[in-house]
């Protein structure tokens, strides 16, 4: 006899760590027997009087605790849906009912008790971007409401929304994928527009009673896990906290899995899953696509993201799919190539420093002075122009178009100007190094000119791509042949901290046309953060990594929280007292909680570790070889730029007082500080040094 199918909800499993520990254990042994077989005669399936479902059964855990169970007539199957005290579980059960949605066919838990309320009045403290009075929704019909996720018996209250207050007020009963729809509504896309992003089909017959079916929907499974063997139990009751392991947002899930014709573009402001859903997707194609001899390379731009991604997957993959996924920031591999193809050039990563500084010294020296330009324009050029476009000769340089560069130039000036940068390369060549653009530019014709060379990887996928430049794009186009699943981006264009490297993935040979979407639920961060973040950014171009724009009205957090606060200090020892004012009031409840302190420069970050430290805080100071960022009970401190990628429960960011010029003059340090707040999952400060 087939064994019935056994599910947990997440609702469950986001309980599991607030129950006292010895009921988990209970749990635990309970659940364990249930996923081995829930037909076992020791479970006792209690019908509850006055339930609206019938199919919801209470189970016993012991005297008190009760678990409450989805046993439909129809299928063979079985969801644990939630514990508590015998009362509140089954009150908690009497107001709930499961349902296969008749378009999506997703199954939803529906909270009953709201299908019989208007939502609350909004707060008036809230700031919200498109707060109306008249209902939202008035113009969807009834049926593209469920088309897009919502529950039938919601339909009423939906209607009566006139805000996004009233919205988040029903968030957390509403299923994943109608809260999005309808926010996205409500920022002005269509139903068909929503559908089609997120590739939901609504031409298909549903059976409304075929549960176990709609178990196997990307929208159930964002709320829904089917447990097989008890390894598998025992690792999602042992890790409750790892959500992100479990359960994907309907859209990660379509793009985690599932052959794609060619590259693959996901955009997404901080949070909203884009890392989680890079490596879900690296594990699908390292257990699915690849051949014996081949990898996935894993890749991103900094080292110290390499490792913190590195140390996650190894938590989601088994070791075998672990040895099919290489993971290395692009430099790393760049270096490895070299060394095994004996290029002995060093990479020139700071031109401020010894040979390389030597060698643009020399190189300067050489200008034609009667031009009169500035040493930086030499350097910009070099940078924006010569090597991110790959200029080599004169006659490229003289056609170059200067984007990004002010003023022109005629060709008098052009051919007066190349000769520095001829010098700066044939000074370098002589001291054997590289500029890293043209290491990556040299690599990408190596390959392509000898496609054997490449290496045996199946898939590249690639993190934070807005800090790639366009001979990064390229080198990375180069490395795999063009073709299904080749190559998979997540990128933000916020986070572009690396500001030379601005690049369009379609000038790079990167064709995403047909597969370009979007992630817009931050998971990270509190919506007040979340806006506090975006409303440094109001003004700045902010571009979609090809030749498009991005924008923020799409973009919505899950959680709530205080807003930021804003502090002045009139000296780094005064910024140290509030820092620790703000770190003891996080922490006063005894809750663990990570912290982390975020400064524009080294010299601001150790001054405010040594003031830290003098008063009695542990730090650790966040660095390219240690990326500790989970550890608890101590102050992180770390630079705007390393502390890209990870999350703390609460940040303090000290910057000088005039660190927020003018818009259109500061759109870097703007970038910085959305990327340093948006690091924060429940509470932030900024201090402002005078
Ligand atoms: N489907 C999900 N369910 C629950 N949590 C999730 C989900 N997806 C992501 N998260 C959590 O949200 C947080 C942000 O995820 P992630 O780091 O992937 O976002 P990101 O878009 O890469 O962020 P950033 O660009 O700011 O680095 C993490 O704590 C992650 O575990």
């Amino acid at each position: 006899m087939l064994k019935p199918k056994v599910a947990l909800s997440q609702e469950f499993i986001l309980q599991l760590g607030d129950l006292p520990l010895s009921i988990q254990g209970k749990v635990l042994k309970w659940a364990v027997k249930f996923q081995a077989d829930p037909r076992n005669p020791g479970i006792n399936y209690e019908s509850i009087k006055g339930a609206r479902d019938r199919s919801l059964k209470s189970v016993r855990i012991d005297q008190d605790w009760r678990g409450i169970v989805f046993k439909p007539d129809n299928g063979d199957l079985y969801v644990l849906l939630y514990v508590d005290h015998h009362d509140a579980a089954y009150r908690w059960a009497e107001n709930r009912k499961l349902t296969v949605n008749p378009v999506t066919g997703a199954m939803q838990l529906i909270n009953i008790e709201l299908s019989t309320h208007a939502v609350q009045p909004p707060s008036a403290d809230l700031d919200a971007s498109w707060n109306a009075s008249a209902p939202l929704f008035s113009a969807v019909t009834d049926r593209e409401l469920i088309s897009l996720g919502l529950p039938e018996e919601l339909i009423g209250v939906v209607r009566t929304i006139s805000s996004e207050d009233d919205l988040d007020n029903i968030q957390k009963d509403l299923p994943v994928e109608a809260y999005e729809s309808l926010f996205l509504l409500a920022a002005g896309d269509t139903v068909s527009q929503i559908l089609s992003a997120r590739e939901t089909r609504v031409d298909r017959e549903v059976d409304v009673l075929d549960f176990a079916k709609a178990l196997e929907t990307p929208e159930s499974k964002s709320r829904f896990v089917v447990v097989n063997t008890d390894e598998a139990m025992a690792a999602i009751l042992n890790a409750p906290l790892a959500q992100w392991r479990i359960f994907l947002h309907p859209t990660q899930i379509k793009f985690a899995s599932g052959d794609r014709s060619g590259p693959v573009r996901i955009l997404g402001g901080a949070g909203t899953g884009k890392t989680v859903l890079a490596m879900h997707r690296a594990k699908w194609l390292a257990e699915n696509r690849c051949a014996d001899g081949q990898r996935v390379l894993f890749t991103t731009f900094t080292r110290n993201l390499a490792a913190d991604i590195e140390s996650n997957l190894k938590s989601l993959c088994d070791s075998q799919v672990m040895a099919r996924i290489e993971v290395k920031n692009l430099d790393a591999w760049v270096h490895g190539f070299m060394r095994a193809r004996k290029i002995e050039h060093r990479i020139v990563y700071n031109r401020q420093q010894d040979a390389a500084k030597q060698a643009w010294e020399s190189a300067l020296a050489s200008r034609n002075t009667t031009l009169d330009l500035p040493d930086d324009f030499y350097e910009r050029e070099l940078e924006q122009v010569i090597l991110a476009q790959g200029i080599t000769s004169l006659d490229e340089y003289r056609m170059a178009r200067r984007v990004g560069r002010s003023g022109t130039l005629n060709r008098a000036s052009r051919d007066a100007i190349w000769p520095v940068f001829e010098e700066y390369r044939g000074q370098l060549a002589s001291r054997h190094l590289k500029e890293v653009d043209d290491a990556y530019r040299e690599i990408a014709e190596m390959l392509t000119s000898d496609p054997i060379s490449r290496p045996p990887l199946c898939a590249i996928v690639i993190d934070e791509t807005q800090d790639f430049g366009p001979q990064a794009l390229k080198l990375l186009r180069a490395m795999i042949a063009a073709g299904s699943n080749d190559l998979f981006f997540v990128g933000d264009g916020h986070q572009r901290i690396y500001s030379r490297n601005r690049a369009s993935m379609g000038k790079c040979g990167i064709d995403i046309r047909g597969r370009a979407r979007k992630l817009y639920l931050n998971y990270r961060t509190t919506d007040e953060i979340r806006r506090h973040a975006v409303a440094l950014l109001e003004g700045c171009e902010i571009d979609d990594l090809d030749d498009g724009h991005d924008e923020n009205r799409r973009y919505k957090s899950l959680s709530h929280g205080p807003a930021p606060s804003v502090a002045k200090a009139g000296d780094v020892r005064e910024a140290a007292e509030q820092i620790k004012k703000f770190h003891a009031e996080f922490t006063a409840d005894g809750q663990r909680a990570s912290f982390c302190t975020i400064a524009p420069s080294e010299k601001i970050r150790d001054a405010l570790a040594a003031e830290l430290q003098r008063s009695g805080l542990r730090c650790i100071t966040i660095d390219a070889q240690s990326n500790h960022s989970d550890a608890q009970n101590v102050i992180h401190l770390a630079t705007m730029h390393r502390a890209k990628g990870l999350e703390f429960d609460a940040v303090a960011i000290v910057t000088p007082v005039d660190y927020l010029g003018p818009p259109d003059k500061t759109i870097n340090q703007r970038r910085l500080m959305y990327v340093s707040l948006t690091r924060a999952k429940r509470a932030a400060m900024i201090v402002e040094l005078d």
